[in-house]
């Protein structure tokens, strides 16, 4: 789409998220490419199919903020669970933490796993939302490497000898689920809209 029909956007986009280190991750990879605000919101946790939870999260939060909003929901999922945990792996973590995760697989012998992230922009609040996956690769492990971020330190990507939780940061940023998601949502957005026109 040439920049002549590009629609400008007036109201700068919200990433909405209760969780202080995905909105570290997404401030260091999308950088300055886009302009947008963050807003600290626990928007409710849903059950169903990962794209549809993250779209209804964008509608709900497109409803509170009144404008355009960007969410994402992070999923972790085990092979040999068809998925599962998946979008509930905040509970199983909260509750069982990383030695119940990996203790959850001990019955098979597939310990191969997949980091899920889908980021859902809806322009406002009658907007039906988009969505950009982004998936990565791995296996569960026991724990090892810092404890700074969820479930970090039993996620090993296909291809490396260290968790997600002992790799230098911009190492994960550079393969992550949550990267991955965010060259979709980026290359729409600036193939898309223009930012001129912000406040
Ligand atoms: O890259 C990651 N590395 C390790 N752990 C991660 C990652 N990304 C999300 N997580 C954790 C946070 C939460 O325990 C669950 C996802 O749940 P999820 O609902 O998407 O996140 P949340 O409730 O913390 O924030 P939000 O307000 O955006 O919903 O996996
Ligand atoms: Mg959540």
């Amino acid at each position: 789409m040439s920049a002549a029909n590009k629609l400008g956007l007036v109201k700068p986009i919200t990433f909405v998220t209760g969780n202080a280190k995905k909105l570290e991750e997404v401030k260091t990879i999308l950088g300055h490419s886009i302009p947008f605000q963050a807003m600290k919101l626990d928007l409710p946790e849903l059950q169903g199919e990962p794209e549809d939870i993250s779209k209804e999260k964008a509608r709900i939060a497109a409803r509170e903020i009144g404008g355009p909003v960007i969410v994402e929901d992070t999923c972790l999922c085990f092979n040999a669970l068809k998925g599962l945990p998946g979008p509930y792996v905040k509970w199983f973590l909260q509750k069982t933490g990383h030695e119940g995760l990996n203790n959850l697989l001990a019955a098979y012998e597939d310990k191969t796993a997949y980091a899920l992230c889908i980021f859902s922009l809806a322009l406002g609040p009658d907007c039906e939302p988009i969505s950009f996956a982004g998936r990565t690769e791995g296996k569960i492990v026991p724990p090892r490497g810092p404890n700074d971020f969820g479930w970090d330190p039993i996620f090993q990507p296909q291809g490396y000898n260290l968790t997600y939780a002992e790799m230098a940061k911009e190492e994960k940023n550079s393969i992550s689920h949550r990267r991955r998601a965010l060259d979709k949502l980026r290359e729409h957005l600036c193939n898309h809209y223009s930012f001129d026109n912000l406040p």
